[in-house]
């Protein structure tokens, strides 16, 4: 039984706690970085680390003191190579720790499902713009942003701060409008702005056949807390991407219900 005497551990209460809670985080981060190709650079890491430990240990002077380079600037290289992780990360935390996401508070919250309603009319606008965009063979892509943020809309589109209308919609992504190409950014119950262009997923995994409309769809919900619901020109096909992932072929309920749920 003495094999199993873990009383040398001295572990107290709150190292389970620190334990669990690492844990946490680790899988916290390993789902935002999987399938993308920040996997393959932690995996350099690592063996570059591992290396540096094994050299040290055989006193291999010369490559030890390279790689010792590396790893004494690690904090910081790490913050730089994955500050978009990072900031996934910390967008994640602050998610779900907004009050306004707590299901349970909002239902105490006077005047929230007002607000819920609000949404509505204008989400029959969008998915009316989409059927005559399926229909036209039209080319959308719309993204609902909780936030509006300038660094990833304004800086490369051209401001509208409109009403969410089927017609404006439309004619935004109508072929020869001068703001057909890029994204329409729907945020605070407005059209923000159209013709941004997004950052694009380097998502590994994703089908070769999802172009740069989609892989545009698909990078700004990695990146932030928005939805995207891209129109295919080539399918007619209506496609939602949240956190990253995407869901094809879409109806018009499933749609609504979507929105409803998450704008
Ligand atoms: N970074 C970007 N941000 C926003 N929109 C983009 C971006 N890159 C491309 N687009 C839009 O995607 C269009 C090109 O789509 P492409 O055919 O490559 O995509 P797709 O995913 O195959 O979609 P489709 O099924 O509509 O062809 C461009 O005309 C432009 O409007």
């Amino acid at each position: 039984m003495d094999r199993f005497d873990l009383s040398f551990l001295h572990l107290r209460f709150l190292d389970i706690v620190d334990i669990i809670l690492v844990a946490i985080i680790i899988y916290y981060l390993y789902n935002l970085i999987r399938g993308t190709i920040a996997v393959n650079i932690v995996l350099g890491l690592i063996i570059i680390y591992l290396v540096y430990i094994v050299t040290e240990q055989l006193h291999m002077r010369l490559l030890s003191n390279i790689l010792g380079g590396f790893v004494s600037v690690g904090f910081l290289a790490l913050i730089i190579v994955f500050q978009q992780e990072i900031r996934r990360f910390l967008l994640l935390i602050g998610k779900n720790a907004a009050l306004h996401r707590n299901k349970i508070w909002e239902t105490f919250i006077p005047g929230n499902k007002e607000a819920e309603n609000i949404n509505i009319p204008a989400i029959k606008h969008i998915i009316e713009a989409c059927k005559t965009m399926q229909h036209s063979r039209t080319g959308a892509l719309i993204v609902f942003a909780k936030y509006f943020d300038d660094q990833y809309y304004q800086n490369t589109g051209e401001a509208i701060d409109g009403f969410i209308s089927k017609r404006l919609i439309e004619s935004i992504f109508k072929k020869n409008s001068p703001l057909h190409d890029g994204a329409m950014v729907i945020s605070e119950g407005k059209i923000k702005c159209a013709s941004c262009i997004l950052p694009v997923s380097d998502n590994i995994k994703l089908p070769a056949q999802y172009g740069l409309r989609h892989r545009a769809g698909i990078g700004i919900t990695e990146l932030s807390d928005a939805v995207a619901v891209i129109v295919s020109e080539e399918t007619g096909q209506l496609a939602y991407a949240k956190q990253g992932r995407v869901r094809m072929d879409v109806t018009y309920e499933d749609l609504e219900k979507l929105l409803i749920r998450d704008i």
